[in-house]
């Protein structure tokens, strides 16, 4: 498994608004690195530039030496990228099982009948809601829809995987059971780009971080120093902090 992202010199605007302005880095295979920075600072931009949901006006996000700019969300899927969202979104009327299955649809292979139910028990399981494909997705407790979400996420068997606040919101045993996952699915040589709030999380799961505010890059390196740079404090908590 590869995985290496490079991503130079993105930017996107939104009518007057720069929201993503020259931003550079990569995730080397196998790595967690955490995207971090104050709300509004164009983290879900780039995520949604790099899973293919926004298009870049400048610059380029290759992977694994393929150029992925101008693709199309499924071709990007294809190519072994998957996503999970902020909020999540999973099909009401589907059942846990129906809902990983779907995602199928988006993977770098196609997989039917037998061999796909086998896959989707093999994701459910590994995510902890093994057994439970029947059960519908409406009565899912919230780390539940969390799980089911990023099993939807590995059915396309991902060799990046993009995750957007997917922790948040989780009690504290929760949260270790989370950044477990993350940590197991790294074991397995996963990329992991984690958009993310919670530092206990980020100290838990990631060597590197990249920092922005307004739109670019302000910080980025070992997460221990970068978390204490005093521009990274002051984009959180205003000058005064510094
Ligand atoms: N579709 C859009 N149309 C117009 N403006 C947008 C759009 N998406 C994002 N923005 C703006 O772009 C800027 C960056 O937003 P973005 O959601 O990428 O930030 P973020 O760092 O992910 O924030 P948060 O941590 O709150 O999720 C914000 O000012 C936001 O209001």
């Amino acid at each position: 498994m590869n995985g290496r992202l490079e991503i130079t010199g993105l930017k996107k605007r939104f009518g007057g608004l720069t929201a993503v302005n020259g931003v550079s880095f990569a995730v080397e295979p196998g790595e967690v690195i955490g995207l971090l920075g104050p709300n509004g600072s164009g983290k879900t931009t780039v995520m949604n530039m790099v899973s293919g949901a926004l298009r870049a006006d400048a610059g380029s996000i290759r992977f694994d030496g393929v150029e992925l700019t101008r693709l199309k969300p499924n071709k990007i899927a294809k190519h072994g990228v998957a996503r999970t969202f902020q909020l999540v979104r999973p099909l009401p009327t589907l059942s846990v099982a129906e809902n990983v299955l779907l995602s199928f649809a988006f993977g770098r292979k196609r997989h039917w009948g037998r061999e796909a139910q086998m896959l989707v028990e093999e994701k459910l399981e590994f995510v902890g809601l093994g057994g439970r494909g029947g059960e519908e997705v409406g009565n899912l407790t919230y780390i539940d829809q969390k799980r089911m979400e990023l099993a939807r996420a590995l059915a396309s068997e991902p060799k990046l995987l993009l995750l957007d606040e997917w922790l948040a919101g989780l009690n504290p045993s929760e949260l270790r059971i989370g950044i477990d996952l993350v940590r197991h699915l790294q074991g397995l040589g996963m990329s992991v780009l984690l958009v993310e709030h919670i530092m206990e999380a980020v100290r838990a799961l990631c060597s590197r971080c990249v920092v922005m505010s307004a739109g670019e890059v302000i910080a980025s390196g070992e997460s221990e120093a970068v978390l204490k740079a005093p521009q990274v404090i002051s984009a959180y908590l205003g000058d005064d902090h510094a």
